[in-house]
């Protein structure tokens, strides 16, 4: 019965206790038994759960027996909760009906309370505030009120306060689920269509998709198509999470639940795409479909030239997961062979890199991130460069493009004067601000994308002492004064040193290169020299000079062993250089190019 659905979702800020209220839902429904209780189901990777953040959106089913005497079935729907992912989240957000948006009752609202609050509306969805934390000594649970009255008109002393580690009144958030939320609308009878919200590889079943029937219904059996590739498969087993895998006969209008598609990669079966049935398929698939489109690229190699076929490996692994991963072979002269990677965001880089190194137990080298430009050569072809080391000589080029973003920045006032500080040194533009809670201020900016990716959150942090929160979207492409700036080590360019930086910032970047490699790159039998060039014209240069490195000399010829010791250590140590013509580079220098910048 569809008047006893209630398909939802919670939104929120990072860290403002999204999964531990899930959890909380899921305990109080008997989802899941004390026992079985982990912390944070719906967290399901390790990874995430050390990070403490969602990932991947998942959905559960509950059956909760509200105050009326009647049972309700409540799809939870679990929201990624980090900028990277927003257009999942929105996909998330378009399979629900209403929104739980969760405040910390000690942080008030965030630059992602507002992301995520505006998201949802475009969806139509019914939001439901929630202020959480209320246990807690600095919790400021009327001022919150109040700052969300004033955000989004909804009666101060109408949101419930909870705390969801403690248990505290979360029974009445149930009540607001069933009492709130609109039941889903949609017919059963009307052809297919059913939005792929989410979706993960499973070794057994292939890639499983979440799905929100909107019309019609999905019998087990039934072949579907996909509407935007044009596939058509036959599902192993159809059925709902509660909170396992559960098959059933069938999926109707309304429901939430699974398609174990058998198919291989993720990306053969997109989030945001529709099933429809192919003998009797809908007229038009549901709006909002959009390929992700990687903003970030970086190149991953492996310390060790023979584990380049496990890095291969594991990135094809990873990628049969996230559809938003790509990934080519690439050559570089300093680094050998490894993978150009390109991703949504640098905090999904992270995560890519942290999962290669924990998970798969690879040693690897990441080159600086790099933004994707569009240069216009003067005979008026466009290329597409995501990596310095490949930019054209410039006298071919007549104009570089780079992206440019949308950014929120939310923050204590306190903070206005050395926020605007940092925008101004990382080429931003000021557009507007807005007062949506007593001190407390919304600044609205465009900046190129470059500047985001190089520490411009953890200098933003440290700036505001941790308060200041961001979110940001891309707006175009914008030409920018942009040259390319290389360094070269004993005379040889050094590619993956190489950056695309801003004309007036090239002379001062270079220097500040050079006097850092001159820091990183180890004393060699002869001297270095250290060159920073742009416009072919060196701009800075150092000199490493040379040592004698005879590590055995303080052992006196004595104990073997210490000997032995010491040997196996310069070994082990060299492993982390690379061989630069005949210069040993360390792996750090790689990543000097983002260090750059607050210095
Ligand atoms: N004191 C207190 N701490 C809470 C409460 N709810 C959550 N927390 C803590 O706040 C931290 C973040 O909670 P999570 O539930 O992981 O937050 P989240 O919003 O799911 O975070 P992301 O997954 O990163 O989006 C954890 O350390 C929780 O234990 C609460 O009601 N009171």
């Amino acid at each position: 019965m569809m008047e006893h659905i209630r398909n939802f979702c919670i939104i929120a800020h990072v860290d403002h206790g999204k999964s531990t209220l899930a959890d909380r839902l899921l305990q109080l429904t008997g989802t899941i038994s004390e026992r079985d209780m982990m912390n944070q189901v719906l967290d399901s990777m390790d990874l995430e759960r050390e990070k403490g953040v969602t990932i991947k959106a998942s959905a559960v089913r509950m059956v909760y027996t509200a105050q009326d005497g009647l049972d309700y079935e409540l799809n939870l729907i679990d929201t990624p909760g980090h900028v990277d992912f927003n257009y999942e989240v929105s996909r998330a957000l378009a399979a629900c009906e209403g929104a739980l948006l969760i405040v910390d009752a000690t942080q008030g609202i965030e630059a992602q309370t507002l992301a995520n609050l505006y998201l949802a509306l475009e969806s139509d969805l019914v939001i439901v505030p929630v202020i959480n934390k209320i246990d807690l000594p600095s919790a400021r649970p009327d001022e919150v009120a109040q700052e969300l009255e004033n955000l989004m008109g909804y009666p101060a002393e109408e949101i419930v306060r909870i705390s969801a580690k403690e248990g505290i009144n979360v029974a009445q958030v149930l009540e607001l689920v069933v009492n709130k939320v609109p039941p889903p609308k949609g017919n059963a009878s009307e052809p297919l269509r059913a939005l792929i919200f989410d979706s993960h590889y499973d070794s057994y079943k292939g890639v499983i998709a979440y799905v929100r029937v909107n019309e019609g219904e999905i019998r087990s059996g039934d072949s579907v198509k996909l509407m935007v590739t044009g596939a058509v498969v036959k599902p192993v087993e159809i059925g709902v999470f509660s909170p396992g895998m559960r098959p059933v006969d069938a999926l109707r209008a309304g429901d939430v639940g699974y398609v174990a598609t058998g198919l291989k990669t993720v990306a053969e079966c997109r989030v945001g795409d529709t099933f429809t049935n192919p003998q009797r398929p809908a007229a038009a698939a549901l709006p909002g479909y959009r390929k992700a489109k990687p903003m970030v690229f970086a190149g991953i190699y492996p310390t060790e030239g023979e584990d380049y076929p496990d890095l291969r490996d594991a990135l094809d692994k990873l990628q049969l997961n996230d559809a938003s991963l790509v990934f080519e072979p690439e050559t570089s002269q300093a680094l050998n062979f490894g993978f150009r990677c390109g991703f949504l965001g640098l905090f999904h880089m992270e995560i890519i890199q942290e999962r290669l190194e924990r998970e798969y137990d690879l040693d690897i080298v990441v080159t600086a991130p790099s933004v994707e430009y569009e240069v216009i050569m003067t005979d008026g072809e466009v290329l597409r460069v995501d990596s310095p080391a490949q930019l054209p000589d410039e006298s071919l080029i007549s104009e570089i493009r780079e992206p440019w973003m949308a950014l929120q920045i939310f923050s204590p006032t306190d903070y206005f004067g050395t926020i605007m500080d940092l925008i101004s040194k990382r080429r931003g533009v000021f557009v507007s601000q807005e007062h949506p809670a007593p001190n407390r201020v919304q600044l609205n900016f465009e900046i190129p994308l470059s500047e985001l990716i190089v520490d411009f959150f953890d200098a933003l942090k440290s700036r505001s002492r941790g308060y200041a929160s961001m979110d940001y979207q891309f707006l175009e492409y914008r030409p920018g004064n942009l040259v390319k700036l290389e360094v070269l080590v004993g005379g040889e360019a050094v590619d993956a040193l190489a950056a695309i930086v801003h004309k007036e910032n090239a002379y001062h970047k270079g220097q500040a290169l050079v006097s850092k490699l001159k820091e990183l790159i180890p004393r060699q039998l002869f001297d270095v020299a250290i060159q920073a060039s742009s416009g072919g014209r060196i701009i800075s240069r150092a000199n490493v000079k040379a040592v004698r490195k005879d590590v055995l000399a303080k052992c006196y010829g004595g104990d073997i062993t210490r000997k032995k010791k010491l040997l196996e250590k310069q070994k082990r140590g060299k492993r982390r250089m690379k061989m630069v013509g005949s210069v040993e580079i360390p792996q750090d220098a790689f990543m000097a190019v983002l260090r750059l910048e607050e210095e």
